[in-house]
């Protein structure tokens, strides 16, 4: 085991004589090539949580074991065994990537670090044409991805990826999944702090749910969907011009996006559903419509709405 976390709670000083629980009682291991998810809306704790899994804040109470050993023992061994990919952009100047990366490359490994890495990671992600820019002329994708290539260039035996794939286009994502997955073969760990459910289904082999502070499910994405195990989810398109229309009284959980219109049912109401559309469809209300099982995306909906956030 890579990790392993009991009882972390993490208490802050709030406004006046307050007190701001921004973790809870957080207990949960990665295994050795595992990718773990950490999904929570802004505030949920997620940053909190790694910053203490790096050492750099001490834990209130509870204990996390990087390999078998304390962190709070040695927060610069934690250091060295765990690589990040922060949330912010890191303020790269004149520096290339080519010129950030390799510079990151040669503090971690010193004399073993090993240059045709770089030109590997890039060809893998392609990024060969900004490998020579200057980063302040860089665009945010292509400073997100040199991040990356930083926190992945001699990556620590837990690599922490914060938001790795904001604002990097989807066909670089999936090379940069690629990246990350044969990483995990080779027996690295990884944690994936992300708000992007959808993105993070795809990717991962175990999630938590974290919101103000405590986790509220956990497991793989299937034990996850276990919890609403019972529900359906439809997906409707709706005609141009139709910005507005009532879900069902029966659906559990709804979203809008633009035309889009998506919520989740009980499976026992699936025929009463699809009566419900294809009388949409004929009155010229949808372009079309699907179903299909409950999704990561509506366990995090249907979980942290219960809790009063949206
Ligand atoms: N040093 C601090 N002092 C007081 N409160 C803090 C401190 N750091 C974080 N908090 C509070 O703890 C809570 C959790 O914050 P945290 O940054 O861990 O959330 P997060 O899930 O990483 O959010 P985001 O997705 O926006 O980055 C928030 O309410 C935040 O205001």
């Amino acid at each position: 085991m890579i990790l392993d976390a009991k009882g972390v709670t993490k208490v802050f000083q709030g406004p006046g004589k307050s007190k701001m629980v921004a973790n809870d009682n957080l207990s949960f291991h990665i295994h050795e090539g595992e990718i773990f998810g950490l999904l929570g809306h802004n505030g949920a704790g997620k940053t909190t949580l790694v910053n203490q899994i790096l050492g750099l804040l001490t834990p209130t109470s509870g204990e996390i074991n990087l390999m078998g050993e304390s962190v709070l023992q040695s927060p610069t061994r934690a250091r060295s065994i765990c690589s990040v990919q922060p949330q912010s952009q890191i303020p790269l100047g004149f520096l290339t990537p080519k010129q950030a990366v390799t510079l990151m490359g040669k503090m971690r490994a010193r004399e073993k670090f090993n240059p045709k890495r770089v030109e590997m990671l890039f060809e893998a992600l392609n990024m060969g044409g900004w490998a020579n820019t200057a980063g302040e002329k860089l665009s945010g994708g292509a400073r997100r991805l040199t991040a990356f290539c930083m926190a992945v260039i001699v990556p620590g035996e837990l690599v922490i990826l914060d938001e790795p794939t904001n604002d990097v286009d989807p066909v670089r994502r999936r090379y940069l999944w690629q990246v990350i997955r044969q990483l995990t073969n080779d027996g690295t760990s990884v944690i994936l702090v992300t708000h992007n459910v959808v993105e993070a289904e795809r990717a991962v082999d175990r999630v938590a749910i974290l919101h103000k502070g405590k986790f509220l499910a956990q497991g793989t994405p299937s034990e996850v969907k276990g919890s609403i195990s019972n529900q359906m989810r439809m997906e409707v398109s709706l005609a141009k011009g139709l910005n507005e229309i009532d879900v069902p009284s029966w659906a559990l959980t709804s979203n809008h996006k633009a035309s889009r219109l998506m919520f989740s049912i009980e499976s026992s109401e699936v025929p009463l559903t699809i009566e419900w559309a294809r009388d949409n469809v004929d009155k010229g209300h949808f372009i079309d419509y699907s179903l299909s099982p409950a999704t990561i995306e509506d366990v995090y909906v249907e979980l942290t709405s219960e809790k009063g956030a949206v």
